[in-house]
């Protein structure tokens, strides 16, 4: 029986949301570069996929966070998954942006929250933890109690431990890197050429050119 965290990475493969590009490295939202990008976005339009993902967050939230109230996503990547698990527990929804609209209602959280309320924010991914950690910082700006975040794949780098300890944060994610690179390997979706390059990136990836 696989775990979550193989099964998880067992579809993103299968649906090609993990690109790898050793040569044209691509840039991360922190600025990094990488030879790797993961696309959770694409696990929305297989509704196995998206549904499996549904379903573990909602188990991991009723066990970890019986008290939630809310449930918000983090712009835009986390914004369908994040509704899809607030209709599964009968939850409101808000949306956190990456920085307030400057125009119309100027709103940084989108949708309804009270003071107090407490929150589980959803979110895609996480590399250094960034943009994920800005939304519980306006969360909580907002007077909301931010329980703890999940995500669906991190990367596990030392620098989001670290940014999510910072921030007193709690974070768990459905898969990771090493789940993923294991199953990579085994299965030939990795080319022994490009292992190389990873295991380089992987040393130092804020410094990867
Ligand atoms: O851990 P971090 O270093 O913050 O990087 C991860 C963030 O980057 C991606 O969002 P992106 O900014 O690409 O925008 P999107 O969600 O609108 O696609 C992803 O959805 C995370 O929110
Ligand atoms: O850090 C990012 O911007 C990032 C990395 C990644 O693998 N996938 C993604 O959607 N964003």
């Amino acid at each position: 029986m696989n775990t979550v965290a193989e099964q998880v990475a067992s579809h993103l493969l299968q649906i090609k949301a993990i690109k790898l590009e050793p040569n044209h490295p691509f840039t991360w939202a922190s600025g990094w570069k990488s030879p790797i990008y993961c696309d959770n976005r694409k696990t929305l339009s297989y509704p196995e996929v998206r549904t499996y993902i549904r379903d573990q967050f909602v188990n991991l939230i009723k066990t970890k966070y019986p008290q939630v109230e809310l449930i918000a996503g983090v712009a835009t990547g986390a914004i369908a998954q994040g509704a899809l698990v607030a209709q599964e527990l009968g939850l409101p929804f808000v949306y956190v942006r990456s920085a307030a609209k400057n125009h119309g209602l100027e709103n940084l959280i989108e949708g309804e929250y009270k003071e107090g309320q407490k929150v589980v924010v959803v979110e895609d991914l996480i590399s250094t933890g960034g943009s994920s950690l800005q939304a519980v910082e306006a969360l909580r700006n907002a007077g909301c109690d931010v329980l703890g975040m999940v995500a669906i794949f991190t990367y596990g780098f030392q620098k989001a431990i670290d940014n999510f300890t910072n921030a007193h944060c709690v974070l768990d994610t459905l898969s990771d890197y090493n789940a993923m690179i294991d199953l990579a390997q085994k299965t030939g979706y990795v080319q022994e050429s490009d292992v190389a390059k990873l295991k380089e990136w992987r040393l130092s990836p804020e410094s990867y050119k």
